[in-house]
């Protein structure tokens, strides 16, 4: 069983246009809703390859019934924590180019009885699981270290994996996770400097194992992604067809778990997943089928000089 921790969930429209231009009227080609929020995305890429998930997040008012109306299209163990604010929609806005513009709302404030009855949730339902997700971003309300409390909490309970971005995530990296799943951009603002390289990727991912994760998953978007653990560094990449990046992260993250969490071989397998969820619309998890048609580059060799990112 893994268990996914979603602080900031978000019920997702994608809306699908001929071309964005800022200040004009679009009509819509396609719209696209799914249950949102990073480690939902994780609960629903396992589920749809038939492995067991459970995700805990806090929903109120109707857009929190709404979203868990959605969650309740898959198999997926939900535990909901009641809350007063309503839960966020963010929308995607994409070009028939997969170029992804992106509107996040911030989230409703968590009280501090609603963070302290996350809390409890999530501590209170790990007695099955191997791996615990925290994604996504903090609503206001919630301090930078909420993550970095939940990792002390969960030592020696379960393995955890997190997915976040500025100073949680540095504060959740130095309380010692199993793992981190930085995008480029996350990676270069938790060092402080521009990544161009392979090589200066690496290093960055060996300055957050030196500060407290055990293993580094970078994701860099279609040039796949790089681990870094104790054993070593691995690039892996697959070719696709971009539809919408949307939750490709967290798919990645998901495939990686589902490839066991550790080593080269769970890197080619979240790559096979990353890959096969950006030819989708939306952010619509991929299946065994679209996973299985990916196919996978590990590279025997990390090539230093290799540009990343814009210049790749
Ligand atoms: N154009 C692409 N071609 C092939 N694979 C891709 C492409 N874009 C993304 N991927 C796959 O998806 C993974 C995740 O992409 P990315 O680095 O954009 O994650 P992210 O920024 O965390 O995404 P999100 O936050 O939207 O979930 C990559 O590591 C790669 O395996
Ligand atoms: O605002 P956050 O919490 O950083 O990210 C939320 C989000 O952009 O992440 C997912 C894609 O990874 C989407 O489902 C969702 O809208």
């Amino acid at each position: 069983m893994f268990l996914t921790v979603t602080a900031n969930p978000s019920v997702d429209r994608t809306v699908e246009v001929p071309r964005l231009v800022r200040g004009e009227l679009h009509r819509a080609s396609a719209v696209h809703v799914h249950p949102g929020g990073k480690g939902i995305n994780v609960a629903r890429a396992l589920v749809r390859n038939g492995l067991d998930a459970r995700a805990v997040l806090p929903a109120g008012g109707p857009e929190g019934d709404h979203l868990i109306s959605l969650l309740n299209r898959y198999e997926i163990d939900v535990v909901r924590v009641p809350a007063s604010g309503p839960v966020r929609t963010n929308i995607s806005v994409i070009e028939p180019d997969a170029t992804v513009t992106k509107l996040n709302e911030a989230g409703a404030r968590l009280s501090a009885a609603e963070i302290a009855a996350l809390s409890k949730a999530v501590l209170g339902n790990v007695s099955d699981v191997s791996w615990v997700v925290l994604a996504g971003s903090l609503p206001p309300g919630v301090d930078a270290g909420f993550y970095a409390e939940l990792i002390r909490s969960l030592e020696g309970r379960a393995e955890v994996a997190v997915d976040t971005s500025g100073p949680a995530l540095l504060a959740a990296v130095k309380a010692g996770p199993a793992l981190v799943k930085p995008n480029l951009e996350e990676l270069e603002e938790a060092v402080g400097r521009p990544l161009a390289t392979m090589r200066e990727v690496v290093e960055a991912a060996r300055e957050l194992r030196g500060l407290g994760a055990r293993a580094v998953l970078a994701s860099l978007g279609g040039e796949g992604a790089v681990l870094v653990d104790g054993e070593g560094a691995w690039h892996a990449e697959a070719d696709a067809v971009a539809r919408s990046s949307v939750g490709a992260g967290d798919s990645l993250l998901a495939g990686f778990l589902a490839g066991g969490g550790h080593g080269p071989r769970a890197l080619e397998s979240g790559v096979a997943w990353g890959a096969a969820a950006v030819s989708l619309p939306g952010s619509t998890m991929p299946g065994p089928v679209e996973v299985g048609a990916a196919e996978v580059r590990l590279h025997p060799e990390l090539e230093p000089e290799r540009g990343v990112g814009a210049g790749a």
